[in-house]
């Protein structure tokens, strides 16, 4: 079993969650550095992104309704890197240069390489993702997923599959690098709660390698 590591070692939380014995080996990782980007760096990504990404409103259907998810989304990769995601079939866009300087920065601190990554802006405290794992099938069974967070600070959940007392609470910063690998996806949802406080935007990018 291969494990990712961060190569910059200060500051690198790493919180290994429970599964099942079945699992123990793969564990279930999730790694937290706080300043991966410098605050100057994150600002800079953080107004290329908001500008250059074509930021798409999407639905969902719920129960027989179809719903705005709350947050705009674009699916940017490698062409053949398609994924299934709220149902539906997402062909990428090309990469654009600042998604690619982080996904360079990105594969050189953790020795993987990702094709796609998925970006979503909260446009405030009202936009949110719900309690989901990132298990689809094109990730294959343990995927690497290294998430980026520019802009305004957000709660980030994650929760037991079978147990849901068993809870962790983060803080994603601006700058910040949150990488879940492991059986995370297999024993674990995560969600980033509404805070309708919040006033400022949040962009987030979770890179992922598609199995092809
Ligand atoms: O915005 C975040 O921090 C989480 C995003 C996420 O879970 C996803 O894109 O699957
Ligand atoms: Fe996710």
């Amino acid at each position: 079993m291969q494990q990712f590591d961060l190569n910059l070692s200060s500051g690198v939380e790493q919180i290994e969650l429970p599964v099942d014995d079945e699992h123990r080996k793969e564990g279930a990782i999730v790694k937290f550095q706080s300043d991966y980007l410098g605050p100057q760096q994150a600002i800079d990504f953080y107004n290329k992104l908001y500008k250059q990404v074509d930021w798409q409103k999407e639905t969902l259907w719920i129960f027989g309704e179809e719903r705005l998810v709350p947050r705009l989304v674009a699916w940017y990769g490698d062409p053949e890197a398609e994924y299934r995601y709220s149902g539906k079939l997402h062909k990428p866009l090309p990469w654009i240069r600042p998604l690619q300087d982080i996904k360079e920065q990105l594969e050189q601190t953790l020795g993987c390489c990702f094709n796609s990554v998925l970006c979503n802006l909260y446009r405030d405290g009202s936009d949110s993702m719900g309690w989901h794992a990132d298990d689809e099938r094109e990730l294959g069974s343990n995927p690497v997923i290294a998430s980026v967070s520019l802009g305004a600070k957000r709660a980030f959940h994650l929760k037991h599959k079978k147990n849901p007392k068993l809870r962790h609470k983060m803080s994603l910063t601006s700058g910040s690098l949150l990488v879940m690998q492991g059986a995370t996806q297999k024993f674990w949802l995560h969600q980033v709660p509404k805070e309708p406080k919040i006033t400022e935007a949040r962009i987030n990018l979770t890179f992922r390698k598609v199995i092809l």
